[in-house]
């Protein structure tokens, strides 16, 4: 897969956030989006998956030289970011059920394997209302690695996790990166320290 932004800007009202982005993504490859709170880390990341439209500027999505349109690309990432909600309603099973009825499973990993993962035999059956909010990163992280898509996309990965979790994290990443592409949005050094690249939002004024 290849993204390629050409001279992307994207402004609020007035304030324009970041302009005139050049710059091409390719698979096998990490990046980190990095940037002081609110210099435009998860807009940038909401304009590559389409969530958001640039003010200014192209974005285009190529897989196997073919181009994708933007409509299209929702089927080729896994997001997971604060503002993603997950179903609070359902148990952890039926999440995971939920989920992937509609993203492809990777290594067709079951329900059971994939409770195994996060280690949360015992909370199976709870409502993720009743998860804390570590717990429920960790589920958000674990839907966004086994899906079995080609672009991985992860704001604050680590946000609410422990040590043990951010841990946990880094064995997701060396599992389930392999040929993929992989874009995290980071101030924390921990969470982006693997990637191969680094965006400075700052550059971009
Ligand atoms: N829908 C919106 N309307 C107006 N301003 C917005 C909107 N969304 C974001 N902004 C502004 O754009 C700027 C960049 O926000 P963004 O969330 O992309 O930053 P960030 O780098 O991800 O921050 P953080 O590290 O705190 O998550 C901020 O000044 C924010 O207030």
């Amino acid at each position: 897969m290849k993204i390629v932004l050409a001279q992307i800007g994207r402004r609020f009202n007035r304030e324009w956030i970041f302009n005139h982005i050049d710059y091409t993504f390719e698979t096998g490859k990490s990046y980190a989006i990095l940037g002081i709170n609110g210099s435009g880390k998860s807009t940038l990341l909401q304009i590559i998956s389409g969530a958001l439209t640039s003010s200014v500027g192209n974005i285009s999505y190529f897989m196997a030289g073919k181009e994708i349109q933007v409509e299209e690309i929702f089927q080729h990432f896994s997001l997971a970011a604060p503002y993603l909600d997950l179903i609070e309603e359902f148990t952890l099973l039926e999440v995971l059920e939920f989920h992937f009825n509609f993203k492809k499973r990777i290594d067709g990993l079951t329900n059971e394997q994939l409770v195994d993962l996060l280690n949360m035999q015992k909370s199976k059956n709870k409502q993720l209302k009743y998860f804390s909010s570590g717990m429920k990163q960790r589920v958000k992280l674990l839907l966004a690695f086994c899906s079995d898509t080609p672009l991985l996309l992860l704001d604050e990965p680590t946000a609410n996790l422990d040590e043990q979790g951010i841990i946990w994290y880094l064995e997701l990443v060396k599992t389930f990166a392999d040929n993929r592409l992989i874009i995290v949005c980071s101030n924390q050094a921990h969470e982006y320290a693997f990637c191969d690249h680094k965006i400075l939002v700052a550059d971009y004024k």
